[in-house]
């Protein structure tokens, strides 16, 4: 196959030979003999993205999310690699978890890799006997599925994660920085209609800073090497790069503060919550800047039916891997943001991070994961337009550039409008 035509986030303009599910060359290729051709009309090719945090909730929590419909999503939003969380049910924190989760995951349409979680009753020698994505979410406080673990845990699963080679994705917030005062007595209304900013108040921005900065200290004692998750705070972004971590930032981190909380109710409740539009502009610039490595999605669905319940009782987490590269590339079209930082904070940095050789990059010997986005096509976000499980946006009414087609390893998974018959791999299989 030779995609013709195709503009690359540095402004060259090329075609791109696919063979065998391989970018095989790259450059102004001749057409050869009854080739297949795809005109890609001088749009902008992507590498397919990798979204290095996403809840697909399978098993256990199939009401919210499937592989199958999670996969979906993200094939529609041009990602191609997603790392998965390990609280579902069974967690996964043993072998048997692992491979109960490994038959889930066989239902993907795009490639995927599976994290082992920590938990005190978890199985370090079965776990570690898996082909793991990464250790983690390491949960330094407690979030959906209450998998909060103390100091001295995290520290020997740090140790045991040094010695396996596997990187350590940590949520950081620690809890004794919370602020109880800011969620007692009676907080009122449900749904969006709750005072969801107390929440904000609640899980403080001081809090992740700090639990950062252990984080980096105990990878610096153990060897492991450490990547902070869903870094809400420019102080927690600083604290990961002084220690010599990585990190990634969520879109809704980038692109939501507390001011959206009126609108947003308990839809907004997520950890670490929303912060303060001053927070956020500081957030994106170092996405602009390059001080945040990757933005990952921490795609966490939950059904309208459980965010309406009240601040206190509706659960925590936003869907967003659908939404990632498509509000990235409407920040690009605004004027924000330039397409290769795109490229590296959603393909290049995490398959460099995470190791992933044949993922990310669009050249000669790299799986043909792509996707092509015309700039000019941008358009509103809008929940029923999405095709995860959970039928809502936080980003309701932003506006993004969705892919024109999606293709995994040579194959189209997503031609704008019907998904192939594809079937994911575990990258680290
Ligand atoms: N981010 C969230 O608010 N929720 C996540 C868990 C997590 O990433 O902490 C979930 O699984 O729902
Ligand atoms: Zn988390
Ligand atoms: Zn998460």
């Amino acid at each position: 196959m030779r995609i013709e035509n195709a503009t690359l986030a540095d402004g060259r303009a090329v075609d791109v030979r696919v063979e065998d599910g391989t970018v095989e060359a790259v450059g102004d290729l001749d057409s050869v003999d009854a080739e297949e051709t795809v005109d890609a009309e001088e749009n902008l090719l992507l590498p397919g993205a990798i979204d290095v945090h996403v809840h697909f909730r399978e098993p256990g929590f199939e009401h919210k999310e499937t592989w199958e419909t999670g996969a979906r999503s993200a094939a529609a939003g041009g990602v191609t690699t997603v790392a998965d969380q390990p609280n579902t049910d069974p967690t996964t924190t043993d072998g048997a978890g692992f491979d109960v989760k490994a038959e889930c995951a066989a239902n993907a349409c795009i490639d995927y890799g599976i994290n082992g979680g920590v938990t005190a009753d978890w199985d370090p020698d079965s776990l570690f006997d898996r082909p793991l994505f990464a250790l983690g979410e390491v949960f330094l406080a407690d979030s959906t599925g209450d998998m909060g673990i103390e100091a001295d845990l995290f520290a020997e699963a740090a140790e045991r994660a040094g010695e396996a080679g596997v990187p350590v994705t940590v949520h950081a917030e620690d809890a004794d920085l919370f602020d109880e005062s800011a969620i007692e007595g009676d907080l009122g209304g449900v749904g969006r209609d709750a005072d969801a900013d107390a929440w904000s108040a609640y899980r403080t921005a001081g809090a992740e800073a700090v639990a950062v900065e252990r984080a980096v200290r105990v990878g610096g004692e153990t060897g492991a090497q450490i990547h902070i998750a869903h870094t809400s705070t420019p102080e927690g972004v600083d604290a990961a790069r002084d220690g010599g971590a990585t990190c990634e930032a969520t879109p809704h981190h980038l692109f939501l503060s507390r001011d959206d909380l009126d609108e947003l109710g308990t839809y907004g409740r997520m950890n670490p919550p929303l912060r303060s539009e001053a927070r956020r502009e500081a957030m994106f610039e170092r996405l602009a800047d390059g001080r945040i490595d990757m933005v990952a999605t921490d795609h966490a669905p939950h059904t309208r039916e459980e965010k309406e319940r009240s601040l206190l009782d509706a659960p925590s987490g936003v869907p967003g891997v659908e939404t990632m590269v498509p509000l990235l590339l409407g920040a690009v079209v605004a004027g924000d943001l330039t397409a290769e930082r795109v490229r590296d904070v959603v393909a290049a940095n995490p398959a460099d991070v995470f190791d992933l050789p044949r993922k990310g990059r669009i050249e000669a010997g790299a799986d043909a994961d792509l996707a092509l986005y015309d700039l000019d096509a941008a358009r509103e976000i809008r929940g029923a337009d999405l095709h995860s499980n959970c039928e809502w946006t936080p980003f309701e009414g932003h506006t993004g550039v969705f892919p024109e087609w999606t293709m995994l390893r040579g194959e189209f998974v997503w031609d704008g409008d019907e998904f192939g018959a594809v079937a994911g791999e575990n990258v680290r299989d």
